[in-house]
């Protein structure tokens, strides 16, 4: 996963994303960005597989997941901690991804926001096969509780690197995501 993140609107181009985008097979862009729309060509253009806007960002979410679409792309949701995910439920049918984030958008190391998972929980039960990522605050001390609300895609940034043993702390993160899908699925 990328993270693109622009505090100012301008035209200036995400620069040297192309080769970036060439090191990875499988890449899904976290547009925390205002006016996602401009950034669909170009993203598909350098190779992305998966184009993830902000619900707040936009007043047109459905032509722009059409747009998503018709550039070959796959379609990401996300909505901040303020945004209701009574707000992104008219959408989870067209989407494949829904991104509650656990942060406010802005930068890594804060605190996870544990009252988001009614969100989670709500969005897995009512779209069992739906992806849904958290990010924001998540490492060894709150992931069990991403897991056991439905998530099943994980953005960890600092608990992995601040730690002495990123691949263990990696390891961890996905067999307790790894086994609560499977305990998930045995009690269907
Ligand atoms: O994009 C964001 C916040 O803007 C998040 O992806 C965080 O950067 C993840 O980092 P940690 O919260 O895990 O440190």
């Amino acid at each position: 996963m990328v993270e693109c993140l622009r505090h100012s609107i301008g035209p200036d181009p995400f620069f040297g994303l192309e080769a970036l985008l060439t090191l990875y097979l499988i890449t899904d862009m976290h547009m925390m960005v205002s006016r996602p729309e401009q950034w669909v060509k170009p993203m598909a253009a350098a190779g992305a597989n998966q184009y993830t806007f902000h619900l707040e960002a936009t007043t047109n979410p459905g032509n722009l997941i059409k747009e998503i679409r018709e550039s070959g792309m796959k379609v990401g949701l996300a909505i901040k901690p303020g945004t209701t995910v009574e707000e992104l439920a008219p959408w989870a049918g067209q989407i494949d991804m829904a991104l509650v984030m656990t942060v406010e958008p802005g930068f890594g190391g804060q605190k996870f926001m544990e009252d988001m998972m009614p969100k989670v929980s709500w969005l897995r039960s009512q779209f069992p096969s739906l992806d849904i990522e958290v990010d924001g605050g998540v490492g060894p001390d709150s992931i069990h509780r991403c897991a056991e609300a439905g998530a099943n895609m994980i953005v960890s940034g600092s608990a992995v690197v601040s730690s002495d043993d990123p691949r263990s702390v990696i390891a961890l993160l996905k067999n307790v995501v790894i086994e609560a899908i499977q305990k998930r699925s045995l009690d269907r």
